[in-house]
């Protein structure tokens, strides 16, 4: 369960961070949208502990993220836009180093199955990950975070740049994850992968949420406008 209570960063006369409050519960996925400079990744940068907030705080699954950053790291899994994997090692073995660093030691069938369950093909499991694409580097973050058992995950734009198919085969890993109980937190631009996964859409503008509806309370094309609604209006 992610919980952000109040959440407030500044940067001098900058504020990236505005009073933010929002839940994410367990099994909920939650698409967090807003323009460039919104205010996005600097959320799941307080969260990942990568960034100090001025006020507020966070919890991943009740426990501070300011007070016990470590602490949180055994429960969370974080996939950027470009995951980094070491490029000369092949997927069993990033899994094998990763799952390491999470105090969790697996045979290589065990490994393999993870990879499976994320949908990366068998042909590329022994393959140097540097010949992968964006979509099958994805599927070993996925990978990761399964065989770490993570019951938090924070993504920040995971499905820019790639093809349709692989964004859809994407979102649908993201449904598998959700059922098993993870709370998902997702920053991105893609309106429209958004509405597809999402329990939950907030839209954030100049470090404020400024809207929040559950999936179901608006279709695909309210929230378009809506969005650009909130876009279009200047706060200044
Ligand atoms: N280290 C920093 N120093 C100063 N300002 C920063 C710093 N990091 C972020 N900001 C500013 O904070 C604001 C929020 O940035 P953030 O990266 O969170 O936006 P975002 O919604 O993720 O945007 P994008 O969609 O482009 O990734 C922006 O105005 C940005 O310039």
């Amino acid at each position: 369960m992610i919980l952000i209570d109040n959440l407030t960063k500044t940067y001098g006369d900058l504020t990236a961070l505005d009073s933010l409050c929002l839940q994410v519960k367990e099994g909920e996925i939650y698409c967090l949208l807003g323009a460039n400079g919104a205010g996005k990744t600097t959320t799941i940068n307080l969260l990942l502990g990568f960034i100090k907030p001025t006020s507020g705080s966070a919890f991943i699954n009740d426990i501070n993220v300011v007070e016990q950053p470590k602490l949180t790291k055994n429960y969370l899994a974080y996939i950027p836009e470009n995951l980094m994997l070491y490029p000369s090692l092949t997927a069993v073995e990033n899994l094998d180093y990763f799952s390491g660093i999470a105090n969790k030691k697996f045979n290589k069938e065990e490994l393999e199955a993870f990879l499976t369950e994320a949908g990366l093909q068998t042909s590329a499991f022994h393959k140097s990950v540097s010949k992968y694409s964006k979509g099958m580097r994805q599927k070993v973050g996925i990978a990761i975070a399964l065989a770490k058992d993570a019951k938090v995950l924070l993504l920040d734009e995971p499905t820019s740049g790639l093809d349709p198919k692989a964004s859809n085969e994407f979102g649908q890993l993201l449904q598998k994850l959700r059922q098993k109980g993870v709370a998902t937190l997702m920053a991105t631009h893609d309106l429209f992968r958004a509405k597809e996964v999402a329990t939950t859409i907030g839209v954030m503008k100049d470090g404020q949420l400024k809207h929040q509806w559950s999936v179901d309370e608006l279709s695909l094309k309210e929230l378009e406008d809506s969005y650009l609604e909130t876009m279009s209006y200047n706060s200044l």
